[in-house]
């Protein structure tokens, strides 16, 4: 095999596929159009002559990687600025801001920039700051990061430390980090990147705390870029990935800024200092339910890219011998190695799918937010959490089973597995920590079932609540009749949960002891209610979806959505025993169902990951690449060790050799 010729596995596997990749990659996209802005922007991306690294990234210092990122952070903005903008100003999710990704192979320190410096301001700020503060953050002539968590405290923000003194005098806040908890400590590009925040703070006015409140702060000279006086800034340290974000701490002393730093869309401050109450204290957190919105899409993404690196190099890996007279099959051929990977196929598209749904939701509920009707929020907030937890623990845990199915080349960098992992285990704690955003779902569905009993008017989410203890109704195995069954097992798993807290409530335990004793269950009990809505979801929307494609392309639309369905079916067997009408000889039917559906998507597994449309320069996997020259690309990029440029490292002549010699 030549340079640039295509591994001919991978020819026949595209060969045999049964469907036009191209018309399921316009659906990914959401469109034709938008699949060719995609290519636009990519297009541009790729042809920055600055973005040739002079080495590997990954045999960079510490140091090095981060100059090495923001060079390419900022070449790759000033090339997209249009772009930028047009994603900046009318978010939502979009595969188009993926070619941000080419800037590094992991994250960009300019990142919360764009994912929540400039969404905060646009949802916090009144109308005259967004004047003054949204075009110079559009375009970039100050960079902003979110810098929310402490060294103390992350998830409870209540008990966040620092705080921000309202001085009448002369109509000025004065920060302060009164501890060294009170830093904060994690706000990606908040160390050398920022020179201007978010900072989340104690509001004190005429000596009453009136609880956390957003400022825009400038920390940097905009010239210089030196830290301002009374302004304590600097880096967190290497961590298990996100070793391009700069990650900061950052720390006020006497630290003053203008009263109208503080965002004031919601509350406000007078000048004399009194405090204009919100009308609604929650919408402080406005920006986290935005971001978890768009992670469920981030978390599609992530799979997506992990399943094209594993399937075509599985496509393409030959190992064993089960047949001796036979050549060693393709690992692909192996239905275990299919179990560990379709799952994170079809994972990817229920979460597109979902993180569509999601923002729908999100983009309706603020409409009505901002005409004053805040009764929908409640139900938004509950079903973002309990998805931005699900969605990123599935994530991660599919993507580590997608770099352990490649074996040992999976384990190394060059097949960027590793630092996928990295990027997507972080999800399940930046932005709200999973169990705890689970947590907040069940208080929700804790109501919910109360207003179930009660035969209340239910919101769309838990209606499937009302009449699930009375009747289990006969069980089906087709996929509307699982969707029903994975109701069944959150009603079951939501009154079990209940049940649980009152009985600790009725022994005599104050309300948050009995909490404490039930959380096990209703943390479970919240991931049931999330699952039944991921599978209702992409059931509904695939048959959608599968009506209006061409019939090959609508049959593989719907294996994909049956074999989410009947995985986690058999992964909640257990549940569906106790919960619904399910029998054993049902679950044998399933497991077949299973196995047949992994073999009906085996011969399209490479065009589905096709259909994903990852460019080689964007996936940066040497096991993943569209030419499937995985064995050429191994040995190259270890050729760029440099440990590799010289036969005899100095480390042999100064201790090894008199160490063996006995002479050291
Ligand atoms: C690239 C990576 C970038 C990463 C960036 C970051 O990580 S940035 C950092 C990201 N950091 C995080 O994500 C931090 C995670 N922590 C948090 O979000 C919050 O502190 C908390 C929600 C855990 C508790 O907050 P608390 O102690 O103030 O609240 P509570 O429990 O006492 O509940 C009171 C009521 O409020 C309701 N409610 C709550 N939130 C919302 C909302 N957003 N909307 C609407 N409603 C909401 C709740 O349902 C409850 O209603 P109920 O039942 O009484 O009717
Ligand atoms: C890669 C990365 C990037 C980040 N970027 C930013 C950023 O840009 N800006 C920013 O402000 N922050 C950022 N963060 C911080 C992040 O938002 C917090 O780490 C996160 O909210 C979790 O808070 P914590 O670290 O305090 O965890 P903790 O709350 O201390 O969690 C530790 C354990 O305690 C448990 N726990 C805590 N409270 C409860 C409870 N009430 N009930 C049951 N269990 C509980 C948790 O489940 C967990 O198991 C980032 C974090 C990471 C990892």
């Amino acid at each position: 095999m030549g340079p640039g010729k295509v591994n001919e596995d991978l020819v026949a596997e595209r060969r045999k596929c049964t469907f036009d990749t191209q018309e399921l990659t316009y659906i990914i996209d959401g469109g034709k159009e938008e699949t060719q802005k995609r290519h636009e922007v990519e297009n541009i991306v790729t042809s920055i002559p600055e973005l040739q690294d002079p080495i590997p990234e990954e045999y960079m210092s510490h140091k090095e990687k981060y100059e090495n990122a923001v060079r390419r952070a900022c070449y790759v903005t000033k090339a997209l600025k249009n772009f930028v903008i047009e994603n900046a100003t009318k978010p939502g999710p979009s595969n188009r801001y993926r070619s941000a990704e080419a800037a590094t192979k992991d994250v960009t320190p300019m990142a919360l920039h764009f994912s929540m410096f400039l969404p905060t301001l646009l949802g916090q700020a009144s109308p005259e700051q967004q004047e003054k503060w949204v075009p110079r953050a559009v375009n970039m002539e100050i960079i902003g990061t979110y810098a929310q968590t402490e060294l103390g405290h992350g998830t409870f923000l209540r008990g966040l430390e620092t705080t921000a003194t309202y001085d009448p005098t002369t109509e000025e806040f004065v920060l302060n980090s009164p501890t060294l908890t009170a830093y904060k400590w994690w706000p990606g590009g908040l160390a050398h990147t920022a020179n201007h925040c978010v900072v989340v703070a104690q509001l004190h006015s005429k000596g009453v705390n009136h609880g956390v409140h957003p400022f825009i702060v400038q920390i940097r000279d905009e010239d210089t870029h030196m830290p301002l006086p009374g302004v304590k800034v600097g880096e967190i340290g290497p961590k298990l990935s996100f070793s391009t974000a700069n990650n900061g701490f950052l720390g006020f002393d006497n630290f003053r800024v203008p009263r109208d730093a503080m965002l004031m869309k919601n509350a406000q401050v007078l000048k004399d200092g009194t405090y204009v109450k919100s009308r609604l204290s929650k919408l402080t957190y406005g920006t986290m339910v935005f971001i978890r919105v768009m992670i469920v899409t981030d978390m599609a993404y992530y799979l997506s890219v992990g399943a094209t690196i594993a399937i075509r190099y599985s496509a393409v890996r030959h190992q064993s011998k089960p047949k001796e007279n036979e050549p060693e099959p393709q690992i692909l051929d192996y239905v275990t190695q299919q179990h560990k990977l379709f799952i994170a196929l079809a994972s990817s598209h229920a979460f597109r799918v979902t993180g569509q749904w999601l923002w729908t939701t999100f983009v309706k509920v603020n409409k009505a937010l901002t005409s004053g009707n805040a009764d929908t929020l409640p139900e938004l907030h509950a079903v973002a959490c309990c998805l931005k937890a699900v969605t990123t623990r599935d994530a991660a845990s599919m993507v580590e089973a997608c770099r352990m199915s490649c074996g040992g080349h999976g384990y190394m960098t060059s097949s960027y597995l590793p630092i996928l992992y990295g990027i997507t285990t972080a999800a399940c704690t930046y932005e709200g920590e999973n169990t705890v955003l689970l947590l907040q779902t069940a208080r929700f569905l804790v109501k919910a079932w109360e207003q179930a009993v009660d035969r209340k008017a239910m919101t769309p989410t838990v209606a499937y609540l009302v009449g699930a203890g009375d009747q289990r109704g006969a069980w089906s195995s087709q996929p509307s009749g699982i969707t029903r069954g994975m109701q069944q097992v959150a009603a079951g798993r939501v009154r079990s949960a209940v049940e649980a807290l009152q009985k600790h409530v009725k022994s005599g335990m104050a309300y948050e002891d009995a909490w404490n004793a039930a959380s096990v269950q209703l943390v479970a009990a919240s991931e049931a209610h999330c699952r039944a809505v991921l599978c209702e979801v992409y059931w509904t929307e695939t048959e959608r979806l599968a009506a209006a494609s061409s019939r090959e392309l609508g049959a593989v639309l719907k294996q994909l959505a049956e074999l989410y369905l009947v995985y986690w079916a058999l992964e909640k067997g257990g549940d569906l025993l106790l919960y619904s009408n399910i029998s054993k000889t049902d679950i044998a039917y399933l497991r077949d169902r299973y196995e047949e559906l992994l073999s009906l998507i085996r011969p399209n597994a490479v065009g589905l990951v096709d259909a994903f449309d990852i460019r080689d320069e964007i996936l940066h996997s040497t096991l993943g690449a569209y030419d499937g020259r995985v064995y050429e690309r191994l040995m190259e990029e270890a050729l760029k060790s440099p440990l590799n440029a010289e036969p005899v490292n100095q480390s042999f002549h100064k201790y090894l050799k008199p160490f063996m010699q006995g002479k050291l």
